[in-house]
């Protein structure tokens, strides 16, 4: 299974906001991060993966099918998405919320399996301690980590997580990430994160695609993009690379002096 897309074009109006971009064969089990600088247009590629959004051109292909020419249902199934903010404005336990996600994608009958599924992945997130609280009394760093067990609880083959940790504290933030990765190895999904730290992005994916002006600019391996000046130049910083004592890498940013 790989997902690719070829030549993607997205507009708003006369607003050209992806203009022929590709990404190469994502395979499964791979974990990438999304990069690029404010209003670059990494939600406006997810929601066009996820079928929320009309392309003008181009093509996205998921183990040999056009996804652009699949049915909204079955878009859904096999692509999730966790929007950049998550709305809970309805009167249910989170327990429910993530049981809901779940059936809706198979019939309503719940079977004990279902609430096996549910238990397991609140516990995965350590948020089962949550399970009868009302969605809309949760924090910000709560009702995102409900919302990721809303997507992770239906097994899709891809996972697109739009800033997925903006709402987490450092602690939440890591194992956040670890769980994703090792979600990803262990199911075999395809993940794409849309994240703002390309340290985080560096540490947890195997691949980083950098997005700017609506094509991508930069890829690979996170020691080969880091190291390229253009990484810098995309965020309009002067970027040096390090490395800790435990050999992992890190970007230094500066802003450019006067
Ligand atoms: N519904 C819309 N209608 C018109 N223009 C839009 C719409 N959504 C996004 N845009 C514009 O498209 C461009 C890309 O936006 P997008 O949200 O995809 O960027 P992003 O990379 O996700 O940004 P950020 O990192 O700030 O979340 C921006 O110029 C934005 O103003």
């Amino acid at each position: 299974m790989s997902l690719s897309i070829t030549n993607l074009e997205v507009n708003y109006g006369k607003h050209e906001v992806l203009k022929k971009l590709s990404i190469n064969e994502l395979k499964k089990g791979s974990f990438t991060a999304l990069l690029g600088p404010n209003a670059a247009g990494k939600s406006t590629l997810f929601k066009s993966i996820a079928g929320i959004i009309k392309v003008t051109g181009g093509d996205i292909t998921l183990s040999d099918d056009n996804l652009l020419k699949s049915s909204r249902k079955e878009r859904a199934r096999r692509v999730a998405f966790l929007p950049q903010s998550f709305h809970a404005n309805v009167a249910l336990s989170v327990f429910e919320s993530v049981l809901l996600s779940l059936k809706q994608q198979s019939a309503w009958r719940v079977k004990s399996e279902d609430l096996d599924r549910v238990s397991n992945i609140l516990s995965l997130l350590h948020i089962e301690h949550l399970a009868d609280k009302d969605i809309s009394s949760l924090s910000g760093g709560q009702k995102q980590l409900t919302a990721m067990a809303r997507i992770l609880v239906v097994e899709p083959e891809v996972v697109l997580l739009d800033e997925p940790t903006s709402a987490l504290d450092l602690h939440h933030q890591l194992s956040l990430l670890e769980l994703v990765k090792m979600h990803t190895i262990e199911k075999g999904i395809i993940t794409i994160a849309a994240l703002h730290d390309v340290n985080l992005a560096a540490k947890f994916c195997d691949n980083l695609e950098v997005l700017n002006k609506g094509v991508i600019q930069l890829s690979g391996e996170p020691s080969h993009v880091l190291a390229q000046p253009k990484l810098g130049d995309t965020y309009r910083v002067m970027t040096s690379l390090e490395s800790t004592k435990a050999g992992q890498l890190y970007v230094d940013a500066q802003l450019y002096s006067n």
